[in-house]
């Protein structure tokens, strides 16, 4: 495990090859036309690899959610450019990101999430199904039981737990294998084992099928399956670990909350 202090957040987005660039982006948010912005991102830069796990982390409101959001282009940043797969996302038009995004990325979010009017398996197999591809039944209900579901196929989101519809999000991206995984607290509502399980199942596809994760996290438990985790305060990057277990995650953390 190395830390590593972040470099100027000026310097740009490396590796043209990460499927995930972040450059520069800023985000600012106005409550109101006439009120002051409350900026949410400052100016960051990072890109993702390939076959990568990586956390957000960070004390509440300093930026993680604004960072995905921006990232999967389900906001726009207020200044600089998020890239997927080499394709700057601003570029992109409504239909076209929204095309994009079924072919080739991932989410488990609290929102955005699943359809309210199929029923598991129809979400599991949707985004599969939109993009041209018809989903072996049987993977399908493998990853309805692999998260623990297996006798929820038929049922509506709406009759599932939060945290039960957020292992159909997870087998959701198990069947469909996007290149690219955003996740916001994943396990968030889910009890220790299971969020553990389905952590170890959705980062071990990953790194076998080499798709990059992305996940906003407060659990330092979570963050220590991850290959990195970056650290980020009042919308800046503060600062990266590299293969850390729970404790150096929870010790920068609490260095991070003590920092100015
Ligand atoms: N839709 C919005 N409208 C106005 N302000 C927002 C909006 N979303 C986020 N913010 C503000 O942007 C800042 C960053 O919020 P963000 O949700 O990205 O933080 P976070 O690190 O994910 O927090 P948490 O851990 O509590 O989820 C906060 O000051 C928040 O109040």
């Amino acid at each position: 495990m190395s830390v590593q202090p972040h470099p100027a957040q000026h310097a740009s987005a490396s590796a043209p090859a990460a499927p995930v660039v972040a450059d520069q982006v800023a985000k600012e948010y106005r409550h109101s036309p006439r009120a002051q912005p409350t900026p949410a991102l400052r100016g960051v830069s990072l890109a993702f690899a390939s076959g990568s796990i990586n956390a957000l982390m960070g004390p509440s409101g300093s930026g993680k959610s604004t960072l995905l959001y921006c990232l999967a282009g389900l906001e726009a940043p207020s200044a600089g450019r998020c890239s997927l797969l080499g394709q700057p996302v601003a570029a992109l038009g409504r239909a076209q990101l929204a095309k994009f995004r079924r072919r080739h990325v991932g989410f488990v979010f609290q929102s955005y999430n699943l359809v309210p009017s199929i029923s598991a398996y129809e979400n599991i197999v949707l985004p599969s199904r939109l993009a041209g591809r018809k989903p072996d039944p049987a993977v399908v209900r493998a990853a309805l039981e692999r998260v623990g579901l297996a006798d929820k196929a038929d049922e509506l989101p709406g009759r599932l737990s939060g945290g039960q519809q957020q292992r159909v999000a997870i087998a959701r991206v198990i069947v469909s294998q996007p290149d690219i995984v955003f996740a916001d607290e994943p396990t968030g509502a889910l009890d220790t084992a299971t969020g553990d399980a389905v952590l170890q199942l959705m980062c071990g596809q990953a790194r076998e099928r080499g798709q990059c994760v992305v996940m906003a996290t407060h659990d330092p438990s979570v963050a220590a399956r991850c290959d990195r985790v970056v650290l980020l305060k009042d919308g800046l990057v503060h600062a990266e670990l590299r293969a850390p277990d729970a404790d150096a995650v929870a010790v920068a953390l609490n260095r991070l909350r003590g920092s100015q």
